[in-house]
């Protein structure tokens, strides 16, 4: 039986310009997942406000991170697919897996994988969200993308999904690792900065675990690298509009942590597990810059596991129970 494994990034602009971005903002933004405030309010600010400011300015923000013709997230999460595929024939050359990388939003859209995949034949699927920490604002939407592919299939294939991992040892451990490879190389800062992607509080509050996971990632993180209290801090960026998101906020806390005595910081984003515009523009870029305005001294920002060996290994063990399932 031919199968297959789908990791699911978020999506990004075809490319960095205005038009691209405010495509892509549009589908984003529009799903009823990502944003929960009523639809016609909602559109209002969207139309009004958010697609005509937000787009340009993005578009400036990508170009300055773009990778030639790609942007880093689409080049990082395909040359991981194309790493796991090659390490999976070599592991399991009897078996007929393919992988491949589909987007929320944008492309290469999910139903136009399932469609090529179906049509080659594949009969079994793995779906596996690169969120490591489940928020029904990530996790929930690609899931809700791939039961709406299959509400018009009749004989519906074997599915199932890695809904989250944000505490599954072997990636606290390939974390852990990253962090220390980094250190081994680079002088070691006097506080690990932890910044995941916000959400609305209001989520939280109506049963979204994303906080949960987020503090459970870092709490393992921490005890993995044997750090103390006072070496490590969790923070949330990346909020839009006015309503309050988990706090405490990325930017507040690299504005203040000089003055409490922290000059020398490292910077990591268990969120993302590939580079995108909200690490290398808004934390590397923007953040940095904050930070430093405010009396830091040094600043480093340790990358996402993005495509490393370390990350694909991940991925095979992540996978292992479905790839231990197959038939040879
Ligand atoms: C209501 C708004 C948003 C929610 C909720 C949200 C959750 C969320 N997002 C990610 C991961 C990524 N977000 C990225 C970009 C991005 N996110 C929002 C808004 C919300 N995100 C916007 C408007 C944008 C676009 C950029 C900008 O204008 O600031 C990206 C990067 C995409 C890229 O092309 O590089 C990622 C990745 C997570 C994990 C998450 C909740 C857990
Ligand atoms: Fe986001
Ligand atoms: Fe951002």
């Amino acid at each position: 039986m031919k199968s297959a494994i789908i990791l699911i990034n978020l999506g990004t602009p075809d490319k960095p310009e205005r038009k691209y971005v405010r495509t892509f903002l549009k589908e984003f933004l529009s799903d009823r997942r990502v944003v929960e405030v009523p639809r016609l309010l909602w559109m209002l600010i969207l139309y009004l406000i958010i697609l005509p400011f937000r787009s340009g300015k993005a578009a400036k923000a990508y170009k300055q991170i773009w990778f030639g013709d790609i942007s880093p997230l689409k080049f990082f999460s395909q040359e991981l697919a194309q790493g796991v595929e090659q390490k999976i024939r070599e592991q399991y050359p009897q078996r007929d897996i393919t992988v491949r990388l589909a987007m929320t939003y944008c492309n290469p859209s999910i139903p136009s994988v399932l469609d090529e995949l179906r049509e080659s034949g594949v009969e079994n699927f793995l779906f596996l969200p690169l969120y490591p920490q489940y928020s029904a604002t990530t996790t929930a939407a690609c899931m809700d993308i791939v039961a709406d592919y299959f509400k018009k299939c009749r004989d519906i294939p074997q599915w199932s999904w890695i809904r989250n991992y944000h505490d599954h040892p072997a990636y606290i451990q390939t974390l852990a690792q990253s962090v220390a490879d980094y250190w081994q190389q680079n002088e070691r800062g006097e506080k690990l900065l932890m910044s995941f992607h916000g959400i609305p509080k209001r989520n939280v509050d109506l049963g979204d675990p994303y906080q949960q996971h987020c503090e459970q990632t870092a709490q393992n993180l921490a005890d993995a690298l044997q750090l103390n209290a006072e070496q490590w801090q969790v923070t949330y960026q990346s909020r839009l509009g006015k309503a309050e998101w988990l706090q405490p906020y990325t930017d507040k806390t690299l504005e203040a942590l000089p003055a409490r005595g922290v000059k020398n910081l490292d910077v990591i984003c268990p969120a993302f597990a590939v580079e995108c515009l909200e690490t290398l523009e808004e934390i590397d870029g923007e953040g940095q810059e904050i930070f430093r305005h405010s009396g830091g001294e040094r600043f480093q920002y340790l990358p996402c596991l993005n495509d490393s060996e370390l990350h694909q290994d991940l991925m095979l063990e992540l996978c292992k129970p479905f790839l231990d399932s197959l038939k040879a």
